[in-house]
């Protein structure tokens, strides 16, 4: 499954697959995702794409195949070297928002950094802040914050280190729909505007559609490749797929 851009590739998976004893997570799956896009991963619940994730983000191994990201190969290194190049070039945003609840905003948008002994890049940084809308926020507490709010604070922690991809599982899916709507926009802007690679794992149709592509996943097997789909397109496949 290709995106048609001449772009170079942020993620690419090769034939990978994962099992778990009889059942098999996934099956022989290839992807390619360039840089600067926002891909969409749907599939009923047990397709296979939280192991699509964790694998694609260099959580878990594969049983077989390559997992590559920004051209280097990482499913093969040990769980050290793994860590420590996830800690490069991978940023994540939860559900949850999985904020440090005794950090302030800004604390918790460079922990990435101080984790990596890094300095950072401040301007980056201040861009981040800025386009978020978090500037004003920055000596709050997490539980001083909305859930929409704290979703912003985890997206700019994802963006710190300035990753290859952003893997994004389930993000919206504490918000109300209004909240929900905002975020997503802002998760298009930084790859529309920064040039960002977003990879999101989602069950609600109307976030997929935010995104420029949306992969769907069936037993461990992508089934259907959707390029800018309408939310009643996905919804389709969606039933179609079981
Ligand atoms: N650690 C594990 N041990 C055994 N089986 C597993 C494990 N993780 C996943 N599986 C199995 O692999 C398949 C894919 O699971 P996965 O969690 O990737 O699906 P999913 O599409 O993310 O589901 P959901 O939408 O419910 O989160 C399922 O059959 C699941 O039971």
């Amino acid at each position: 499954m290709t995106f048609q851009t001449p772009s170079p590739s942020a993620l690419e998976l090769r034939d990978v697959t994962k099992t778990y004893g009889p059942v098999h997570a996934l099956d022989r799956v290839s992807l390619h995702v360039p840089r600067g896009t926002f891909l969409a991963v749907m599939g009923p619940s047990g397709s296979g794409k939280s192991t699509l994730l964790q694998c694609a983000a260099g959580l878990d191994t594969p049983t077989s195949g390559e997992v590559l990201i920004g051209g280097r190969e990482i499913s093969h290194l040990n769980e050290t070297r793994r860590t420590l190049l996830r800690r490069d070039t991978v940023g994540f945003v939860f559900q949850s928002y999985n904020l440090l609840p005794s950090l302030s905003v800004e604390e918790n948008i460079r922990l990435p950094l101080r984790v990596a002994g890094a300095r950072g890049d401040e301007t980056w940084l201040a861009q981040v802040i800025d386009r978020i809308g978090m500037r004003p926020f920055l000596r709050r507490r997490p539980d001083e914050l909305s859930g929409g709010q704290q979703q912003r604070v985890a997206i700019a922690r994802s963006l710190a280190a300035r990753p290859e991809v952003v893997f994004a599982d389930e993000p919206t899916g504490a918000l109300d729909a209004r909240t929900a709507s905002e975020v997503l926009g802002l998760l298009r802007d930084l790859v529309d505007d920064f040039g960002q690679t977003v990879v999101m794992v989602t069950h609600d149709p109307r976030a997929a559609h935010r995104a420029h592509a949306t992969v769907v996943m069936d037993e461990g097997r992508i089934q259907d490749y959707l390029v800018d789909p309408t939310p009643e397109a996905l919804a389709g496949t969606l039933l179609g797929a079981r």
